[in-house]
């Protein structure tokens, strides 16, 4: 449900591709021109809080950085904590780690050791799906915490990237736009 008529087209047109960023032959998909935008915000905070908000949700995940964007506003819409994945280093207490590829690199994150526990029904968020490779790594790190049931979320999904083929028979997965 959203407050002002606006269509998933239009959110759709509100993304704006960047060529050859950060790296020649990539096309980024710039998410701050959509939510620089308070109708395209609102609208998309509120699907999601629709499709979630009877899932019993306890904490929500965000992936650094643009996972913190809308995780955190989710988290306060559900009513849930919000759980930090970070990049190497930056978390101060102990962590636990893993190890992924990227359209465009190869990274690592981390999350607190203590950061979840196993009464935990977790949803899982990122700005954008690729090749799964972010994703798959923030899985593994939730699984070792042995939480009732994972969610995954994301606000763009490269369907071409094949992402989803990775973790669609474990999790439920939503993506709010497909490209
Ligand atoms: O499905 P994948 O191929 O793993 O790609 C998706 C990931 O790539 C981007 O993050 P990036 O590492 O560029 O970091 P940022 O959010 O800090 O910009 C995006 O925000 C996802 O986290
Ligand atoms: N094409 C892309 N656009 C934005 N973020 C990305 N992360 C991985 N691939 C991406």
């Amino acid at each position: 449900m959203n407050s002002k008529q606006i269509s998933i087209d239009e959110v759709k047109a509100s993304i704006r591709d960047v060529v050859d960023f950060p790296k020649e032959g990539i096309v980024f998909k710039d998410i701050t021109t959509a939510i620089k935008d308070p109708a395209v915000l609102v609208y998309c905070v509120d699907e999601l809080y629709e499709y979630y908000k009877d899932k019993g949700i306890t904490k929500v995940i965000g992936i650094e950085s643009r996972g913190f964007i809308l995780g955190s506003v989710l988290a306060y819409r559900l009513n849930a904590g919000f759980v930090p994945v970070r990049k190497p280093g930056k978390l101060p207490a102990e962590t636990i780690q893993e190890s992924y590829d990227l359209e465009y690199g190869t990274d690592t994150i981390e999350i607190h050791k203590d950061a979840l526990n196993k009464e935990d029904v977790v949803l899982i968020h990122d700005d954008l799906l690729a090749t799964g490779g972010t994703v798959c790594a923030a899985t593994s790190l939730v699984d070792k915490f042995g939480v009732k049931k994972s969610y995954v979320n994301f606000m763009v999904e490269l369907d071409f990237l094949k992402g989803r083929e990775r973790i669609e028979d474990k999790y439920d997965v939503y993506s709010l736009l497909r490209f």
